[in-house]
């Protein structure tokens, strides 16, 4: 079962692997054809009748699959409407073709559309694109089919029918016949058809190893404010100065507004002297320790979300404050480096991202294997166990929290320099503010290891955790 936004995040992912959606497109047109030859004879007439995106597309070429029967092809509006490239260049395929095509423009036009004689009607009007009722010319077409007698083949989900909730806002076709792609559609299960799924070439790797498809959305509303688009509170720092710093400005890079460091007032001219950018809060001391937790946790629940661990360095009492912290913590929030070890014994109502490598996940009670197929699995299992999210990193990273598992392959060894490990918790809190734990992991990892690889092209083995600061918005491109 697969959503359409996670379809969508598939298929841009297929497209990375080198497998355009036009390629796609194809498999589709052949599989919907596929199921008009099981069900009428050939010599039949079919008539296909298409929107003006993508579902129409698969018509198309389902039309150039189907040389033994009587087709005709209708496009609903005008060939110069029709949205994109790839559903143009298969209208323009059949129009050199010369296959039949009837061009209609308007309501009148479909309301005489002759369908008495007709053995087939494949419904290609509007597919996972749909929003709202069907609007005209499509909402009289799909009373024109639903009063026809012909068998009717719909190209995903029937035109009208919301491909995630089954509902529809106004009139819809009554399909006999879904012929579906990849995975079916929860909207289709409780639909009075038949469902074919038909494989269409898409990979496993599309779905199990982290691509463009996978990163949120770079788009904002022209109104927006300052805050808007997260404001984040790094708990870090004490042994280390840097390791808060870089986590605070690669949540910056990671597209977050504001970003608070909260750290030991030992360290926390250092902290600020590493970048303007950074909201600095000294807490007395020299490390974290329980005395100052409640203050942090009042600032806490201001925020959108928390990283915590990076340069806390292991004192048992920082240990202490750690535990204290997510005991009363109930936000969103990254864990990484010393403060991973609290979380398999504390008791929290946090929702938690654990960034461990993998002898801070042994650490935490958990097991790794040399293959990474045999990682993931036990990765997941561990996840589930705990209750959190794990992005555990290696070669290939593993995230998982129990239910679903994704890996990602990006990155470089170059990257096993010091202080990456606190651009990723940095990214993966930024991503946090606004994406489900399991894909602001996922992603995390994905732009981290792009910057790396972007870093490591300009510098080499040489390359440190800075660079990767400066690369992490050429991950955003979607090459
Ligand atoms: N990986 C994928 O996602 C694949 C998708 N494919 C096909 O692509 C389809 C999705 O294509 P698109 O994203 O182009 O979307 P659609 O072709 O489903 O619909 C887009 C068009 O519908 C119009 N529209 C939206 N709501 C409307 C309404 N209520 N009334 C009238 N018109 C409306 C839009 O203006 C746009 O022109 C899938 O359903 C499937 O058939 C396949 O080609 C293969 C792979
Ligand atoms: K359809």
């Amino acid at each position: 079962m697969i959503t359409a936004d996670r379809m969508a995040a598939v298929d841009a992912n297929a497209a990375a692997l080198g497998i355009p959606r036009k390629q796609l497109m194809e498999s589709s047109g052949n599989a919907v054809a596929r199921v008009v030859r099981e069900s009428v004879d050939p010599g039949d007439r079919v008539v296909l009748v298409c929107g003006r995106g993508n579902n129409g597309g698969d018509a198309f070429v389902a039309a150039r699959f189907l040389d033994a029967y009587d087709t005709e092809t209708v496009l609903l509006g005008h060939p110069e409407r029709i949205g994109t490239e790839i559903a143009r260049e298969n209208w323009d395929a059949i129009q050199h073709a010369e296959l039949p095509t009837t061009v209609v423009g308007d309501t009148t036009d479909i309301a005489d559309l002759d369908l008495d004689d007709v053995d087939l009607i494949v419904d290609a009007m509007l597919g996972t694109g749909v929003t709202g009722a069907l609007r005209e010319p499509e909402a009289t077409a799909a009373r024109v089919i639903n009063e026809s007698e012909a068998t009717v083949v719909a190209v995903d989900v029937p035109s009208g029918v919301d491909a995630d909730t089954g509902t529809s806002e106004g009139v819809a076709v009554d399909a006999d016949h879904v012929v579906t792609f990849h995975d079916t559609k929860p909207g289709l299960a409780d639909l009075d058809a038949a469902v074919t799924v038909a494989e269409i070439g898409i990979p496993a790797a599309a779905e199990r190893f982290v691509g463009p498809g996978d990163l949120p959305s770079q788009h904002r509303a022209a109104a927006s404010h300052k805050g808007d688009h997260g404001e984040v509170l790094v708990i870090g720092g004490g042994p280390y100065t840097g390791a808060p710093a870089l986590t605070g400005q690669a949540a910056l890079r990671a597209g977050c507004d504001l970003v608070h460091i909260a750290c030991p007032e030992s360290v926390a001219r250092d902290v600020q002297g590493y970048s303007e950018n950074l909201i600095v809060h000294a807490l007395d001391g020299e490390r974290f320790t329980p005395s100052v937790v409640e203050g942090v946790l009042d600032r806490a629940v201001e925020m959108d979300g928390v990283i915590c661990g990076p340069g806390l360095g292991d004192h048992a009492e920082t240990r202490e404050a750690v535990s204290n912290f997510l005991g009363g913590f109930e936000g969103r929030a990254v864990i990484d480096a010393d403060a991973l070890g609290v979380v398999p014994e504390v008791d929290t109502d946090a929702t938690l991202v654990c960034t461990p490598h993998q002898g801070e996940l042994q650490a935490m009670g958990g097991e790794t294997a040399d293959d990474w197929e045999q990682r993931a699995d036990l990765v997941a299992e561990f996840a589930g166990e705990l209750g959190h999210t794990l992005l555990v990193k290696g070669p290939y990273d593993i995230v998982a929290d129990g239910e679903t598992t994704r890996v990602n392959r990006t990155g470089t060894p170059a990257m096993t320099v010091g202080g990456t490990g606190d651009v990723l918790a940095g990214v993966v809190g930024a991503l946090l503010v606004a994406t489900e734990p399991l894909t602001a992991a996922a992603a995390g990892a994905y732009l981290t290891g792009r910057a790396g690889e972007a870093a490591a092209d300009a510098r080499g083995n040489g390359l440190v955790a800075t660079d990767l600061l400066d690369r992490l918005s050429e991950g955003f491109d979607n090459e």
